[in-house]
């Protein structure tokens, strides 16, 4: 049965001695999203890559868990099926060697979807996600695509196991304006379609607008504040989250 939240709990996390991201805890929930927002370095990636266990080598989890529905998981098992990841700079994330319909293929054949339904799934993924005609964008290589069609193409990646829910790192950076706008128009359109739980990862105040339901500021390891979109822009608490805010109105105000 499907899960309706994915929780992180007291999330610690050190390297070298030091805690990067301190006591952090938030709960997605399906069919909303929640906008993980702060500066560079804040503890936003390497908050999303612990609650699948995929920290990088030398960073390690010395407190917190995580829970589907409340109740403590496995986090490792939770890749994929469960909750899916679409990172930034789609390119780095591709064979250069191999086409776009050998990277749906090997992904489903983990899965154990073979042949003429491995082939229908991916051109259903494909139109899933705005390509009107999947079997063109199968036989091109990575190279061959834009970075806007690219971060499409990984998000179908994502999706390829049916996940409830989907943390997405920072989805829009390096995209030109009008590709941003559709990239979040698709993600509004899946959240929307399937129920999905969306974590949106970004230091953009114009993106957590347009899509998040639900904000949690993190400045310097920690959570510094989290409440409702409307709250964040009307009435902020923290003096970071108004500093951010004013930084952000006056470079786009
Ligand atoms: N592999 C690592 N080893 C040691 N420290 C790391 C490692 N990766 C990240 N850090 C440190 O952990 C802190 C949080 O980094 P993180 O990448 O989570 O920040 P972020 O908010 O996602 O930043 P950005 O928006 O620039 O991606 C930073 O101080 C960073 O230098």
């Amino acid at each position: 049965m499907s899960a309706r939240s994915l929780s992180v709990g007291g999330l610690h996390l050190a390297a070298e001695g030091h805690l990067l991201v301190q006591g952090v805890s938030f709960t997605l929930r399906r069919g909303r999203v929640l906008g993980l927002v702060g500066t560079s370095g804040s503890g936003k990636s390497l908050t999303t890559l612990a609650l699948l266990d995929l920290l990088p080598p030398g960073v390690r989890q010395v407190a917190g868990m995580v829970a589907l529905d409340n109740a403590p998981v496995e986090r490792a098992a939770l890749r994929g099926r469960t909750v899916g990841l679409v990172q930034q700079a789609p390119r780095g994330g591709f064979n250069p060697l191999v086409t776009i319909g050998r990277h749906f293929l090997e992904t489903l054949a983990c899965e154990g979807v073979r042949g003429a339904a491995a082939r229908d799934r991916m051109q259903d993924l494909l139109r899933d996600v705005g390509f009107g005609e999947p079997g063109a964008i199968t036989r091109l290589y990575p190279s061959q695509l834009s970075g806007g069609m690219l971060q499409r193409v990984m998000l179908a990646l994502a999706l390829c196991r049916d996940p409830d829910f989907l943390l997405a790192d920072e989805p829009t950076t390096d995209l030109d304006l009008i590709v941003q706008a559709q990239l979040l128009d698709l993600l509004e359109r899946l959240v929307v379609r399937r129920g999905l739980g969306l974590l949106l990862v970004t230091h953009d105040f114009s993106v957590i607008a347009r899509l998040a339901d639900q904000v949690v500021v993190m400045d310097a390891g920690r959570v510094i504040e989290q409440q409702p979109v409307h709250g964040i822009f009307e009435d902020p608490a923290h003096p970071r989250t108004q500093a951010l805010l004013s930084a952000h109105l006056a470079l786009y105000a």
